[in-house]
């Protein structure tokens, strides 16, 4: 049985957003958070890659080493850890208890593997995929994102061959949205997310 009682007072329902790298949820999600930003919080996650220019330790994510992150997962502070194109990526259940004590939708963009993990835990989220319109476009994309090296871009790639199957799977997302124009994504997520954005709204004008 899972504790609805915690549930409820870990507040509003958390939002997952995953999909293949490249596809556009950074881009996405900054602009959700940046037009509501009493709505959502960000789960910052651990990640063992190194910074691109313009991320912040603590904004983007906790940039560690692998030693000192493995010690946090055997410690037990992850919710979920995954390995992605060579690096390790995690949810401290910091990360998330920070959000939620301020009462917040809660962000968290992970890969494939944490979304099949999360499905095991008790945070019951909406799950959001963010889709590229093709294949070439999402390589196009990352390529002139111009963060990768060919080896980081092929590895990428390869990955998310496999995640625009998996995705497939029925019932693996709530929503799937194509990012191909991106103010029509935008509008299309905000109208995902309405509901639950009217929700805190509400909670926020009533205390
Ligand atoms: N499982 C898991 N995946 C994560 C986490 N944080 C980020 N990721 C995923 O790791 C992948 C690589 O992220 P990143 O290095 O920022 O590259 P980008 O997706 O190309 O911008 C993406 O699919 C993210 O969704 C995490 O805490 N857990
Ligand atoms: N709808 C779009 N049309 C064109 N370029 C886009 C679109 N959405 C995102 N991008 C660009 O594509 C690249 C990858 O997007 P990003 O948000 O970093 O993806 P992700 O976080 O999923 O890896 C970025 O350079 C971004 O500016």
């Amino acid at each position: 049985m899972r504790d609805s009682t915690s549930k409820a007072m870990a507040g509003p329902r958390p939002v997952v957003f995953s999909g293949p790298s490249g596809a556009g949820k950074s881009t996405l999600l900054k602009k959700l958070i940046k037009e509501h930003e009493n709505v959502f919080g960000f789960s910052v996650s651990h990640t063992t890659r190194n910074p691109r220019p313009g991320e912040e330790n603590g904004r983007d994510y906790h940039y560690v080493t692998r030693e000192a992150m493995q010690a946090a997962i055997n410690n037990g502070e992850f919710i979920e850890n995954a390995e992605f194109s060579g690096n390790l990526y995690g949810t401290s259940k910091a990360a998330v208890q920070a959000v939620q004590a301020k009462n917040l939708i809660c962000i968290l963009d992970i890969d494939m593997q944490g979304v099949k993990n999360i499905k095991k835990t008790d945070l019951n989220p909406m799950y959001i995929s963010i889709q590229p319109p093709s294949m070439e476009i999402l390589e196009k994309r990352l390529r002139d994102r111009n963060t990768e090296s060919e080896e980081s871009l092929r590895k990428r790639l390869h990955a998310a061959n496999v995640d625009m199957e998996l995705s497939k799977e029925p019932g693996m997302f709530d929503v799937v949205i194509v990012n191909d124009n991106l103010e029509d994504a935008y509008k299309n997520l905000k109208q995902a997310l309405l509901e639950e954005i009217n929700k805190v709204k509400k909670t926020k004008t009533s205390s």
